[in-house]
């Protein structure tokens, strides 16, 4: 890995935003759901879960930016699960693709700090650049988290608006102390990712992402796109769940070339021999939505 301006790694921004100018904002999820391995003939065990990995790592190399093994699909197979997801990010990393490890974590912060080294260390045994994680105990419990990641050249994304119809109850409430009174749960949570991206300079992409679904409307959740800032934005719910890619300027704005189009079972549809084709489609779409009139 190549030597950041602070003679530390290359951070995770500068490295996503190099990802994504030479291949795409493509971002491919790797969900082996049971169904899925059953219909590709693949067993939920070590051998089923790597092969299913190598398939999507393959396709997803020379058109994306980035892939996202969504780890309870691997966890559900315990140990051997996790043998396996050791060798997808292994497979990954070797095709040059970026990898965020969808966990979702979340903790006080002490605890917090060693899900970042399970994740995040760049000795640590997963090795990932960034992974998925959950602001609802405070954001200010993910202090830990950020900053292991930043040490690391690695990132987070933290969920801010999710793709799930059950989420905006709450990501929608508003805020009645702090210094985000009056905003959004949502909202609060993608100035508080801006702020501490400005905190570390003049970065083009910084470390610290959104998760913002593409499901749902910015304005319904009281964001201003403009107050992203410079946050990757990961952005499922593309394909199964409904949102199109052709919608991308209209659902992210002024931030919609920060997003990373992320889709899993919209994939999968035409078995492992299918994928590549789908990838290319994908990342041919994504390229057609940014060069279209905002
Ligand atoms: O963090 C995520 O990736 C995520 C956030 C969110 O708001 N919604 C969401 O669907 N996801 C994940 O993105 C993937 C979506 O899969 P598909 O609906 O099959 O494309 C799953 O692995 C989800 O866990």
């Amino acid at each position: 890995m190549s030597d950041g301006r602070s003679g530390g790694p290359a951070s995770f921004g500068d490295r996503l935003a190099s990802a994504v100018g030479e291949r795409s904002p493509l971002c491919v999820g790797i969900d082996p759901h049971a169904t899925t391995l059953a219909a590709w003939g693949l067993g939920r065990d070590e051998q089923g879960l790597t092969a299913f990995g190598a398939a999507l790592v393959d396709a997803a190399a020379g058109r994306a930016a980035i892939v996202k093994p969504q780890i309870a699909f691997f966890e559900a197979a315990g140990v051997a699960g996790y043998r396996a997801l050791d060798a997808t990010i292994r497979r990954a990393r070797d095709a040059g693709l970026l990898v965020v490890a969808d966990v979702k974590r979340g903790d006080i912060g002490t605890t917090g700090d060693d899900y970042a080294l399970a994740w995040l260390d760049r000795d640590g045994p997963f090795a990932a650049d960034a992974m998925t994680v959950s602001p609802y105990l405070g954001y200010g419990s993910l202090r830990g988290t950020i900053d292991v990641a930043r040490r690391n050249g690695a990132g987070v994304f933290v969920l801010a608006a999710t793709s799930n119809p059950e989420a905006r109850v709450l990501q929608t409430a508003v805020l009645a102390e702090g210094p985000r009174t009056g905003r959004t749960v949502a909202a609060g949570i993608v100035l508080d990712v801006a702020d501490d991206n400005r905190s570390v300079g003049d970065q083009a992409l910084g470390d610290v992402g959104l998760v913002l679904g593409a499901t749902l409307h910015l304005d319904d959740f009281g964001i201003d796109a403009d107050a992203i800032g410079t946050a990757p934005v990961l952005a499922p719910g593309f394909g199964a769940q409904g949102a199109r890619i052709e919608d991308l300027r209209a659902l992210y704005g002024s931030r919609a070339e920060q997003v990373l189009v992320s889709e899993s079972r919209g994939l999968l549809t035409d078995g492992p021999d299918g994928v590549a084709a789908l990838v290319a489609d994908r990342a041919d779409r994504i390229v057609a939505a940014l060069g279209a009139a905002a």
